[in-house]
């Protein structure tokens, strides 16, 4: 048999489930000397799995767990001075420690249906409980990390078995919310 993808370490021995009532935590870098704390004053949202090349995954893994937050509720705790900005001209400005490369926080700050939300990745918070993902977005992305094309239907497989419905982009009621809010500004829709 070949041998399997690699999603993530969370992933890959089953769902661990969460709970909605979830309502935050202080997410922690990987630095043992002075880890960059970020504290999360609230629940998180459409929490999934991303095999886009540009959110942070763990060593070995294929997919990232993110989910989103409201800006108004994050705030640096702690050696915010090790962070930076991966990319300042994306969408998602993700702030990650130069340390450890971690990626703490990816405010949106443009004119978007995102705008107001953090970008988080859940697995670093300290706490357990944070909701499970619901769906894996950007699978097709994975083969751009350097997965073998020929491995997409065995992912695609296990990602269904786990409970993750896969998605080339995202899922169809976030694809939806982003084209309403698209529509409303052209005025295409009413407001
Ligand atoms: N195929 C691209 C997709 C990148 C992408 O569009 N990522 C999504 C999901 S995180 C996005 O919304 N990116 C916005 C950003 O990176 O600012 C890749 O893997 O690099
Ligand atoms: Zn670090
Ligand atoms: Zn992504």
């Amino acid at each position: 048999m070949e041998t399997p993808v690699s999603l993530h370490p969370y992933l890959d021995s089953g769902l661990p489930k969460g709970s909605t009532s979830f309502s935050g935590g202080t997410l922690v870098c990987d630095c043992k000397d002075r880890p960059v704390k970020v504290r999360v004053n609230s629940g998180i949202a459409h929490n999934h799995a991303c095999g886009c090349t540009k959110c942070w995954k763990p060593a070995g893994a294929t997919f990232s767990i993110v989910a989103v937050t409201p800006h108004e509720n994050v705030t640096v705790l702690e050696n915010g001075d090790k962070l930076h900005i991966v990319d300042p001209t994306a969408l998602i400005r993700r702030h990650a420690c130069q340390e450890c490369g971690v990626h703490m926080y990816g405010p949106v700050e443009r004119e978007h249906a995102f705008q107001g939300l953090d970008f988080i990745h859940p697995e670093r918070f300290e706490e357990t409980g944070w909701p499970e993902p619901t769906f894996a977005a950007f699978v097709s992305s994975i083969i751009e990390a350097g997965v073998d094309p020929s491995k997409m239907n065995s992912v695609r497989n296990h990602l269904r078995q786990i409970g993750l419905e896969p998605y080339d982009c995202l899922s169809p009621e976030l694809m939806d919310y982003i084209a309403t809010w698209t529509a409303k500004k052209s005025g295409v829709l009413a407001q």
